[in-house]
Order: C-alpha cells, then sequence, then structure tokens
C-alpha cells in the first residue's frame, strides 16, 4: 500500500502552526530561531551554509514557506506533501506538517544530504555527544548496579519508568525550558529514573505490556531521542532480551538527523560504545546488547517515513509489513504519539484504542510517552477534569506520562 500523501485528518481538527497563545506557535517563533543558533554556535560552518541558515531564520520569522531546491533529496515527495502549504506562511499551516519541513530545510541549509564536506555531519551531533558525557548519563548508568539486585518485578518497574522518563531527556524541549542540553548533569532525582522535578503516570496500562512480552516475542520499538533517552530504551530491550521476553527486537531509528535529537543509528553505536565503557552492571548490559546486535536478536531498522510529516495512519505498505510482524509495539515519546493518534485537538476522553485501531500486527501496541504537546486522549473524564482545574500546562511541561495500550 503506498503511503498517503496528505494526513487523513478527520474527526477533530488538526493542531495548526500559528494559533496565537498556543504551544504550537511558541515552538515555531521561539524554539526554532533557538534551535538554529545552536546549530550555528555549535558547528563552524562556512559561508555558504551560514548564509542558508540565516534565510532559513528570516522565513521561518514571517516569511512564506519556500519549496526545497530542484533536485534536493526527497524533491518531489515533499513537494508533495507541501502542495497545500508552500508559499504560505509557517503559522497557517498544519503544526506537525511545518516541524517536520523545518527539519527537512535545515538540513538542506547546512548541506546533510549534498556531496561536499557537510555530508553526513549530524547539525544536532554536538549537543547529543554532550548529552551523553552529562553527569545524568552517567548517574543513571550507575544507577543500573543496584537495579540489578532488585526483585524480578521491581526490575520490571524500574526499567520500564526509566525509559518512560528518559522521554524527558529531549533536547528539543530543554531548549524551550531554558535548560542547557546536556551540559548540567540534569537529574534532581524524582526516584522516576528520568529528570526534572517529580513527575506523575496519568494513564498506566502496563500490566498489557507484561502480560504480552511473552517468549517467543518480536517486540519493535519506535525510538524516539537520542543520548539519555536511547540509553534507558536500550536498558529495557536488554531486560526484555535477557528475562526471555523477547526472542528478538527491532529498533526503529531515524534515518537522518530529525527533531533535534532522534536517534539515528550512529547515535545507537554512540549509546552502545558509552554503556560498554561505563563501570559496574551497565558495561555488562552493553555487551549484551552488542552481541545481540551481532547474532541479529537486536535489529535497526531505518525508514524513510519515519521522517514523513505524517501520522502513521498513512504508513505505507512495506513499513505496515514490518511492524504487523511484531508481537508487540512499543511507540516512543511525543512526536510518535502524536503520530500514532493523529495531531488533533482530539477530546482528552477519545479512546486511544479506536484512535489507533489502523495499527499493524496482532500484539499489543503501547505508547510510552511524556506529555509535551497539546494532544492527549484516552483519559478518564474525572481525571481530566481534574488536570484542567489544576492551572498546571500539564499536557505541554513534560511532568506528566502515559503507559497507554491499545490491547490485542
Ligand atoms: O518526540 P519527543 O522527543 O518526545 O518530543 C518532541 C517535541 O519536543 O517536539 C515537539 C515540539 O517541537 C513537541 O511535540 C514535543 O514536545
Amino acid at each position: 500500500m503506498p503511503e498517503a500523501d496528505t494526513a487523513p485528518s478527520s474527526g477533530a481538527p488538526v493542531i495548526i502552526g500559528g494559533a496565537p497563545g498556543s504551544f504550537a506557535r511558541k515552538v515555531l517563533t521561539e524554539r526554532h530561531p533557538a534551535l538554529i543558533q545552536q546549530v550555528r554556535d555549535a558547528i563552524p560552518y562556512g559561508p555558504p551554509e551560514s548564509q542558508a541558515l540565516h534565510v532559513l531564520r528570516e522565513e521561518i520569522e514571517g516569511g512564506a514557506i519556500s519549496p526545497l531546491p530542484v533536485g534536493a533529496h526527497g524533491y518531489e515527495q515533499w513537494n508533495r506533501w507541501g502542495r497545500e502549504y508552500i508559499g504560505r506562511s509557517w503559522f497557517e499551516v498544519p503544526f506537525l506538517w511545518a516541524e517536520s519541513y523545518f527539519y527537512r530545510r535545515l538540513l538542506e541549509a547546512v548541506g546533510y544530504f549534498e556531496a561536499g564536506p557537510w555530508q553526513g555531519i549530524d547539525p544536532f551531533g554536538p549537543a547529543k555527544r554532550a548529552e551523553l558525557r552529562s553527569r545524568a548519563v552517567e548517574e543513571e548508568l550507575a544507577a543500573l548496579d543496584d537495579v540489578a539486585g532488585l526483585p524480578p518485578e521491581a526490575r520490571d518497574l524500574a526499567v520500564l519508568h526509566g525509559a518512560l522518563w528518559g522521554n524527558r531527556a529531549d533536547l528539543g524541549f530543554r531548549i524551550s525550558s531554558g535548560r542547557a542540553a546536556g551540559a548540567d548533569g540534569g537529574s534532581e532525582g524524582d526516584g522516576e529514573g528520568g529528570g526534572e522535578g517529580t513527575g506523575r503516570v496519568i494513564v498506566d496500562d502496563s500490566a498489557v505490556l507484561w502480560e504480552y512480552a511473552l517468549p517467543p516475542g518480536a517486540v519493535h520499538v519506535l525510538a524516539d531521542n537520542a543520548g539519555r533517552e536511547l540509553t534507558a530504551d536500550l536498558v529495557l530491550i536488554d531486560h526484555l532480551l535477557h528475562t526471555g521476553r523477547a526472542a528478538t527486537v527491532v529498533l526503529h531509528v531515524k534515518p537522518y538527523p530529525y527533531f533535534v535529537s532522534d536517534a539515528t543509528t550512529a547515535d545507537v553505536v554512540h549509546c552502545l560504545r558509552r554503556m560498554t565503557r561505563a563501570p559496574g552492571h551497565a558495561a555488562g548490559v552493553g555487551a549484551r546488547l552488542w552481541e545481540a546486535m551481532n547474532s541479529g536478536c537486536l535489529a535497526v531498522h531505518t525508514h524513510a517515513f519515519a521522517c514523513a510529516p505524517l501520522p502513521y495512519a498513512a504508513m505505507p505498505g512495506d513499513l505496515r509489513d514490518d511492524l504487523a510482524r511484531a508481537t508487540l509495539v512499543i511507540a516512543k515519546g511525543d512526536l510518535n504519539y502524536r503520530r500514532l493518534v493523529g495531531d488533533q485537538h482530539w477530546p482528552g476522553t477519545t479512546s486511544f484504542a479506536e484512535l489507533t485501531s489502523y495499527f499493524p500486527g496482532d500484539g499489543p501496541l503501547i505508547a510510552l510517552r511524556t506529555l509535551k504537546s497539546e494532544v492527549a486522549v484516552g483519559l478518564d473524564a474525572a481525571a481530566l477534569d481534574a488536570l484542567d482545574a489544576s492551572g498546571e500546562p500539564w499536557r505541554t511541561n513534560g511532568t506528566h506520562a502515559v503507559i497507554q495500550a491499545r490491547r490485542p
């Protein structure tokens, strides 16, 4: 089945980038310009790249959306995806499309795809590597010594919550929340293995995961961020393999840099090298994962659709076939969640299972996500009222999380 050209968007209004006072507008007007600056500060690009970054910044701050240059990587596809949006203001097009296209344009500006000196150089690489060297990662790897000694149920909980709250370690989120990427050491200790301040799980379907994570499972993980989050995801993957719940794991990563810190194959390698060189139990986990990669028990898959500005409902047939082989799919993070349910203003009580009923496979689909954007579904009406009454920006401030399942 070929992928759809545009987002199927029935049911609720699509989130538009520029709605005044919205979270989306803040991302476009604050996060994206700051990101361009961060990239310029991190890498000494030459005049053509610096000038192209300057032009992109001016464009996103008030200009009309330009097309990619003719012949650019994915030119035709992006033109098709953007045919209703190119030429318009960045503030009047769907938020998911605008963000996705921004990252594609940023890679164009720095010559990522073009033959030349900057080809294949990840503009977010310095920030990702700084995070891997951070005290937060060091502490989280050291904590594996204690996790190893826990009784089985507590160990299940610790690795699952590590992967869940690891999603808070997203470098884009940290740009807008004013914390230096990777440089601060991070963890203030919330006892949930993940980061800043206290967190709360508002939907917990983790029992579904343990019910269906059975031998000889074929688990697929849709990865999110590199560095700290990916480290925690790899610990969960090792746990599933080592405890026999999974015979094989497929880790789906991005084919090229995307959404600041999204994991690519290079990031998986950096993470595994970091783990194998760590003291204590972490090195053993890293070594087992290394061996699992060598033997094929852990495989890394990349698909161009991972960087498409479309919901998973529009996924192409080959990806659908790949995911259909899973006995259990774990989708990490906020962006994957937005793409799973559709980046739309759904009422919070809309059923997660119904919105994701199109997703391939006979096994459960489980989203592990900290809330960092406006989309939230599958909530109980009373809980939703209480959250709304709290006055907190609970949908976007990263302090709330869901472990949300679509049962088979
Ligand atoms: O997928 P992730 O890394 O959990 O989150 C991606 C994210 O930081 O990017 C968007 C804003 O740029 C938000 O939807 C979300 O907070």
